[in-house]
């Protein structure tokens, strides 16, 4: 997997192309295509970056009854995706048919499917929240490896969590689970919506497999030096 995935939150298509060709990045990183750009843009951004060569993580989040999901999933698996996200929330059935509707989806297409990610809890929640707000009484390492163990089981490759939490989630799943972590913010950048966030070099020092970085890299004077700057902090401390 990609080290350090970028991700594309921009209004269009000719915002995306901006940013893409302002990168203009060698090592062709993941791109995150989210809500935001997905219902703008749709395929055809997809399309567009796959023909620079880009991998593409599509970032939306399924959370919904399990043929519903599934038969989303169908419809997605056809595009030629890496990486595609549920909300672990959703439940093992909904995971199950998530990762079922992909493959035959991909098979259709004759490609290989993309790799199921659950997110866990939203880096935006933070302890307090999980309390007063979901009521759940576990602690945030507990509830977050409970749904990582969950999404194991439902054949997801990984979870999307906190850099917070992956020493916890590194005890308790298989070397090969994919631990992807946004909730990113270089020393000193605005944290904005983010409450469980780690520098790049922590995420890496944690075990992270995959760190996703927006903001600080799309919203940069500079993105190309923002992208090699978190490309170096998290490549010296791997
Ligand atoms: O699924 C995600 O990628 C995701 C899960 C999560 O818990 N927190 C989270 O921030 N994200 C995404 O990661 C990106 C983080 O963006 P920045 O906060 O701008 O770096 C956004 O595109 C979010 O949608």
């Amino acid at each position: 997997m990609e080290s350090v995935i970028v991700a594309l939150d921009v209004t269009n298509l000719v915002a995306a192309k901006q940013i893409i060709q302002q990168l203009d990045s060698q090592d062709k990183p993941t791109i995150k295509v989210g809500m935001e750009l997905f219902y703008a843009a749709g395929v055809e951004v997809i399309t567009w970056l796959q023909q620079q060569g880009y991998p593409i993580f599509l970032d939306l989040k399924l959370h919904d009854i399990p043929n519903t999901v599934e038969k989303a999933a169908f419809q997605l698996g056809k595009l030629n995706v890496q990486y595609l996200t549920v909300h672990a929330l959703g439940g093992q059935t909904m995971m199950t048919a998530a990762v079922n509707g992909l493959a035959a989806g991909a098979r259709q297409a004759g490609i290989e499917p993309p790799k199921l990610l659950a997110v866990t809890e939203l880096t935006s929640i933070s302890p307090a929240m999980l309390v007063n707000e979901q009521h759940v009484s576990l602690s945030m390492d507990k509830q977050v490896v409970s749904l990582a163990q969950l999404a194991a089981k439902s054949g997801a490759a990984g979870v999307i969590c906190s850099p917070q939490e992956v020493v916890a989630l590194r005890m308790a799943l298989p070397a090969s689970f994919l631990l992807v972590t946004p909730g990113i913010r270089p020393a000193g950048s605005a944290t904005g919506d983010q409450q469980r966030v780690m520098t790049p070099a922590q995420a890496a020092q944690a075990g992270s497999s995959a760190i996703v970085v927006g903001r600080p890299i799309t919203q940069a004077s500079n993105p190309a030096f923002a992208y090699r700057q978190i490309v170096k902090e998290w490549t010296s401390h791997e």
